[in-house]
């Protein structure tokens, strides 16, 4: 392999918080074994050789969860030392971590700093938003913990993203969080829009997005990036980039404008491999990095059908004006796939409404980016 990226689970799906929406844990509630616990060492250190030994250019590790500061940080300072053990011919390597920012304190910081972590810090918006959904296992409200992370991180001097979960609430208040990420220093920014559990209609929970909601979300964000923008504040919200990329005739980087599923690796803390994040499910499962090879686990990916079914899209796409800019999507949004095809996505009322309002102001901001 030439590149080798892995999103590892060091805690499972294990997590000190009780979001109402998280689909992890609506995932890990769906498999015959719910939590794989803490990662043991011998597992970390042999997906690390595994990886180290395989690639033929970088290696990147990507943890999330469940929570995976809750493996703890003598777990991570194991991680550097199986790296400099394994990493015989000098591999450029990669840390990212995705974190709810509870545990964040400052020998925390310093460890993501020195290690040159990218990290992806969860914050639902303002107090009101973040609180409605971000819950710690008492039912309190966590935005003040959240909020005193994210100062942390600034500080220290650690780069990183905030993750927006586009809930209904989240959908309505594009200007005032927007405006508050932006009074805060928040410069790097990703939404996604919030997905409701896997098998049910969509539209039964308070913080379900509907297809309406976020078409009015985006254009609403859309319209306050651009007006920025031109006059010369740039704030970075990843969509939109992938988008300005598209436009130049350059790969997406996010994997639901690729036009079909990415093969992504995912591991949980048994070692266990599957296709994406989305699908963490025992009929996904792809094998064990501690006992198969890389060529195994993607044979088992082609054998497997899951990223053929992503090509196999709602006749709708391939005659709709947008499909350069939208592919369809991700294929989580476009469940449930039936008779071997994929459903139109849930959302394709919003790219329509959006991608019509936004491509003249895309295009203008092309060309101010290229000045
Ligand atoms: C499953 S969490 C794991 C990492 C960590 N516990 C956190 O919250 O950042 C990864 C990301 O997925 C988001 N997320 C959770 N449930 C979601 C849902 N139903 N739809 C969209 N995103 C969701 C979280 O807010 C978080 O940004
Ligand atoms: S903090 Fe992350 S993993 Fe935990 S419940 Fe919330 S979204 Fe899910
Ligand atoms: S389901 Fe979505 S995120 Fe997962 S691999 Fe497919 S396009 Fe990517
Ligand atoms: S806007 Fe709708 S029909 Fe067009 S490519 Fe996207 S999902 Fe398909």
């Amino acid at each position: 392999m030439k590149d080798v990226s892995l999103l590892i689970k060091p805690a499972s799906g294990g997590c000190n918080l009780r979001c109402g929406y998280c689909f992890y844990a609506d995932e890990a509630e769906k498999r015959e074994v719910p939590s794989y616990g803490i990662m043991p060492r011998e597992t970390l250190r042999a997906i690390v050789r595994r990886a180290l030994e395989s690639a033929h250019g970088s290696c990147t590790f990507v943890f999330q969860g469940g929570e995976p500061t809750l493996a703890g940080l003598p777990f991570y300072r194991d991680l550097i030392e199986y790296e400099r053990l394994y990493n015989r011919r000098g591999l450029p390597i990669y840390h990212a971590i995705q974190t709810n920012g509870i545990l964040l304190d400052r020998d925390w910081t310093g460890f993501l700093k020195t290690n040159g972590f990218l990290v992806g810090l969860s914050l639902d918006g303002t107090k009101e938003s973040h609180d409605r959904y971000r819950l710690a296992p008492n039912g309190g409200g966590t935005f003040q913990k959240v909020l005193a992370a994210a100062q942390r991180l600034q500080s220290g001097g650690v780069p990183f993203n905030l993750l927006t979960v586009v809930t209904a609430d989240v959908a309505r208040q594009a200007g005032k969080i927007y405006g508050f990420y932006g009074r805060s220093g928040f410069r790097y920014q990703q939404y996604i829009p919030c997905l409701d559990p896997l098998g049910e209609a969509p539209g039964g929970h308070p913080y379900s997005l509907t297809p309406r909601l976020y078409g009015e979300f985006l254009c609403a964000l859309f319209d306050l990036w651009l007006r920025d923008l031109m006059r010369g504040e740039y704030v970075y919200i990843r969509y939109f980039e992938n988008l300005l990329g598209l436009l130049a005739g350059e790969f997406p980087e996010s994997c639901g404008l690729c036009g079909e599923c990415s093969p992504q690796l995912l591991i949980e803390a048994d070692g266990g491999v599957y296709p994406c994040d989305f699908y963490a499910l025992d009929e996904w499962r792809l094998g064990n990095l501690c006992d198969d090879s890389f060529e195994t686990i993607e044979r088992r990916r082609q054998e497997s059908g899951f990223i053929a079914l992503s090509r196999r899209k709602d006749p709708k796409c391939a005659a709709c004006r947008w499909y350069p800019l939208c592919r369809g999507g991700c294929r989580r949004e476009c469940e449930p796939a039936l008779d071997g095809r994929l459903g139109l996505n849930y959302f394709c009322e919003s790219y329509e409404m959006f991608l019509s309002h936004a491509l003249p102001g895309l295009r203008e901001a092309a060309r101010i980016r290229k000045r």
